[in-house]
């Protein structure tokens, strides 16, 4: 499986090189680098099945590198937020420049043209302020933390094209990302962006990308993973490090969650000029992510862009009793039969119940995707899109694809079961997750739990504690009741 779509991600990728000639792997990966790539993809592929009805939540939740691949795959725009950027300046006397247009940033002009090609009109919010900074001559070191798809990466690829001088033949800018994948999509954006500037090469350090030893890189970019990009650097000494002038660390929310991605970050950093311009990226920001900035980023500007608070205002919550699986699924089908779905999310609590549960209903007739952890994120991307095309009605999924999908499409979420966490307490989190809605998309909701036991009552008591909102009782075995819930 990994050998099909690592082929498959090399043929993409050789595909997209020949479109824009000028932006090329310089060699194809050898043969043993498909092991290679296995180690640095792992967490882009699932495990296998845990026996018996192990939750996998866990192995699901954690692996931060998939989602984010995931994320990237089947995001189609702009995440827009009603928030304000924080701004922490190095300097806090000196101006703060934001910009509302990219002419205001005097790009040059190949850029701007790609930058309109890609189809942007204006600045996102985390950009009106990280590409005034970025491009300030002197650089400046910058630490941005918002959430996914708020246009990060397109403000760092601008900021790397705007920096390389084409005229010299030597890696000027580096970028490092936590996957092989993770690495490639960013490749994409710069190929994209540097349509229009054919001078700009690119490169990829990655492990199975293997060069001849004494050869010196010629391109001026190398995007990669930590472990080659050091090899690159110090062992083999393909990249001259004091060359550098801008060094960026995307995702460093997954980057410290893979052993050993760290130490090697901070190992290139430490190679690099003090002059050069050290950024770094973030979906999220706890302290541990922090402290490894601090690390990477000396005297920093810092940007945050809080995310938009989810809210359960807008939804109604119901609960329906039962004893067991079968009859959980009896109530759907009563729910199905008394009312009209357009599209609902189905969440199981294990791949089993999950598989189980899609059965079930395509025996009923009805259209259903199944989401579930042992597919690949490609698949799981595919299934996603089928899924907002209106291909499929029906969605059953563990919690794989509850940050990664916008539900605001879905009318109905079920919780066939009740999220919790490790310990068997509610997972507040993910329930709100689930079935809550961001301000932007005040439309209403339906929610119902299925409660098949005291200790899933007291969670669902729980939840609603929580949230401080009312879960109303449904009874599924009358029809008219259950049509009320949807006028
Ligand atoms: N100024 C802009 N105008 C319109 N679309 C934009 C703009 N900047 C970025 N985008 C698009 O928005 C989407 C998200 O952007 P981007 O990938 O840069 O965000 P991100 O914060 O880096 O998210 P992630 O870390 O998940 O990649 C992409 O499809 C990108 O092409």
């Amino acid at each position: 499986m990994a050998t099909d779509s690592w082929a498959q991600a090399v043929d993409e990728q050789e595909a997209a090189a020949e479109s824009i000639s000028h932006l090329q792997i310089i060699e194809k990966p050898e043969e043993n680098g498909t092991a290679a790539y296995k180690t640095d993809s792992s967490s882009a592929t699932a495990k296998p099945e845990a026996e018996g009805e192990k939750s996998t939540d866990d192995d699901d939740k954690d692996d931060k590198a998939a989602q984010s691949l995931l994320n990237k795959l089947i995001r189609n725009n702009l995440v827009n937020t009603t928030n304000q950027v924080e701004v922490l300046q190095k300097d806090p006397n000196s101006p703060l420049y934001s910009v509302k247009s990219f002419e205001e940033l005097r790009l040059k002009p190949q850029l701007l043209q790609g930058v309109y090609a890609m189809g942007f009109n204006r600045p996102s919010k985390i950009q009106e302020t990280a590409l005034p900074m970025m491009l300030a001559e002197p650089p400046q070191n910058l630490i941005a933390q918002s959430q996914s798809g708020t246009g990060k990466t397109a403000a760092f690829v601008l900021a790397m094209l705007s920096h390389v001088d084409p005229n010299n033949k030597y890696p000027q800018c580096l970028c490092v990302s936590p996957t092989y994948e993770l690495a490639l999509q960013t490749g994409k954006v710069i190929e994209q962006m540097g349509k229009y500037y054919p001078e700009v090469k690119l490169v990829y350090a990655i492990r199975g990308n293997k060069l001849q030893r004494g050869m010196k890189l010629q391109e001026q970019i190398v995007i990669g993973t930590p472990g080659t990009m050091l090899d690159w650097c110090s062992k083999f000494k393909f990249i001259d490090p004091k060359k550098i002038r801008v060094f960026v660390l995307d995702e460093a929310d997954v980057m410290i969650a893979t052993q050993g991605h760290q130490d090697q970050s901070i190992r290139i950093q430490r190679m690099l000029p003090k002059s050069c311009q050290m950024l770094l990226f973030s979906a999220t920001f706890e302290e541990s992510v922090w402290n490894f900035a601090q690390r990477i980023v000396p005297d920093p500007n810092i940007i945050k862009l809080k995310r938009e608070e989810e809210t359960l205002d807008t939804i109604k919550q119901y609960y329906v009793l039962c004893n067991c699986k079968e009859e959980k699924f009896q109530a759907l089908c009563n729910i199905y039969g008394a009312i009209t779905i357009a599209q609902a999310m189905i969440f199981c609590h294990t791949r089993k119940t999950a598989g189980w549960l899609a059965g079930e209903l395509s025996r009923e007739g009805h259209q259903v995707a199944l989401l579930s952890g042992e597919m690949q994120v490609e698949q799981r991307a595919a299934v996603i899109e089928r899924f907002r095309d209106g291909k499929e009605k029906v969605l059953v999924t563990t919690n794989v694809c509850a940050r990664g999908i916008d539900v605001e499409q879905v009318s109905v979420v079920i919780n066939f079961d009740l999220p919790v966490d490790k310990d068997g307490n509610p997972d507040n989190e993910t329930y709100l997750h689930r079935i809550g809605r961001t301000g932007r998309f005040g439309k209403r909701g339906l929610a119902i739990n299925m409660v098949d036991s005291k200790m899933s009552m007291n969670i669902l008591n729980r939840i609603q504690e929580h949230f401080n909102k009312k879960i109303e009782k449904l009874d599924t075995d009358d029809l008219d009741e259950i049509e009320k819930i949807a006028s």
